[in-house]
């Protein structure tokens, strides 16, 4: 199979979707792969990386869109991409479809087979969101230290406080993967850390992991408000998987919220999970104030720490993107669960529950979608 890899083009994303050694896989397995000119140069691959590894390098975006059977990539397509979108083109990447309407409709009207890494599913898992999301709750813990600095905006609070002044408190809404891993790296600072999650069995799991490190709290709208109330720092980490991220931080919890707290909202990419957040944030300009709460909302915040992102994303989606490369992607999704799960939309059909639900169109399992119509791959 041809498969392309371009250049991200949103702000400041500087990973890419495929390693030389990657590469190096797909080509070995009878594949060609085509990486556009310096997709690789923000994660430290040069171009030269890539064609040691086997890769053609092609100068323009145009030219790869074209010729590739199957385009990987990191981030969702913006608007200027959509004109690449094809009947049976294979796009394999992040796309958040249910805080994406005008994505989803383009890929629909175009016949795309988008296959989402966040809804690739394992065993109740998602293996292609978890390496993101591990380095995103880290760093939301780091951001939001640096936020609370008074030069930054903030109220001025060391999170690990000093013998005689309280620590900071830091409160994570969502303890799966990015919560954890936020709470990690917030103990780790000194913190007082809160983890509020709608799953006892999931708290019951927290408390294994860290003891009295940590409070946990059942997560309902009262708890919420008291937590939200308390923090210098909250961590928003809630998911429905493929799902809009519902709103769990009303305005009035902001407005309770002491001046120069700091909120870091990771589930930005599935729009969020407080109400004062009405924009997405890029790298360049990461932050708002609403209520003197300063809000950051970056819906790429691994884009940042490319190279280790880069690596731990293309170490869980390779091999996957070697069984829709060996086999197609009908029969790949035919006999992977995993890709069943992750197809979200084909044949002009959206194949996720959750995202059909949100954007109002009707929801076609993706057993039976290829069975429509024939696509030509
Ligand atoms: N902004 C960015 O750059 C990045 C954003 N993310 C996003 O972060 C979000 C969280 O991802 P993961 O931690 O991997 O998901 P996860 O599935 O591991 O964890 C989500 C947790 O939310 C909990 N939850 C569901 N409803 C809740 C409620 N009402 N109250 C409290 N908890 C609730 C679930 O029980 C689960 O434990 C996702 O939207 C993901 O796409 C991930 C990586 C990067
Ligand atoms: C999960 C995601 O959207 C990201 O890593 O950018």
């Amino acid at each position: 199979m041809l498969i392309g890899i371009p250049k991200e083009i949103k702000n400041n994303e500087n990973r890419v979707a495929i390693t030389p050694s990657g590469v190096m896989s797909l080509v070995q397995a009878g594949h060609h792969v085509l990486v556009e000119t310096d997709a690789g140069v923000g994660s430290s691959f040069s171009d030269q990386d890539y064609l040691t590894a086997g890769a053609e390098v092609v100068n323009k975006a145009e030219e790869l869109w074209k010729r590739s059977s199957m385009v990987m990539k990191v981030k969702e397509p913006l608007p200027a991409e959509y004109q690449y979108f094809r009947e049976g083109l294979i796009l394999f990447t992040y796309l958040h479809l249910a805080a994406e309407p005008l994505l989803a409709q383009a890929l629909k009207d175009n016949g795309v087979i988008a296959i989402a890494y966040e809804t690739v599913c394992v065993n109740h898992t998602l293996p292609l969101l978890t390496p993101m999301s591990e380095v995103a709750g880290r760093m939301a813990s780091q951001i939001g230290a640096q936020f609370l600095q008074r030069c930054n905006g903030g109220k001025g609070i060391l999170l690990a406080g000093v013998p005689g002044v309280s620590r900071g408190k830091v409160t994570i809404i969502g303890g799966g993967v990015v919560g954890t891993n936020a709470a990690k790296l917030a103990v780790g600072l000194g913190a007082d850390v809160t983890i509020l999650d709608v799953s006892a069995e999931r708290l019951r799991q927290l408390d294994d992991i860290f003891g009295t490190q940590i409070k946990t709290l059942i997560s309902n709208p009262l708890t919420i408000a008291q937590a939200v109330a308390e923090a210098d720092l909250l961590i928003g980490a809630v998911l429905i998987p493929g799902a809009k991220a519902p709103k769990l931080v009303t305005e009035e919890m902001v407005r309770a919220m002491k001046p120069g707290s700091v909120i870091v909202d990771v589930a930005i990419d599935q729009g969020g999970i407080v109400e004062t957040i009405d924009r997405i944030t890029t790298h360049d300009n990461p932050t708002y104030d609403k209520h003197g709460v300063v809000h950051y909302a970056v819906a790429n915040m691994p884009g940042s720490v490319p190279r280790t992102s880069t690596m731990a994303l293309t170490n869980v989606t390779v091999p996957y993107a070697l069984q829709i490369a060996n086999k197609g992607a009908h029969q790949a999704i035919a006999e992977s669960d995993a890709l069943k799960h992750g197809l979200n939309v084909a044949n002009g059909q959206i194949t996720y529950q959750a995202v059909a639900d949100d954007l109002g169109y009707p929801f076609i399992a993706a057993e039976t979608v290829f069975e429509t119509k024939t696509t030509t791959l």
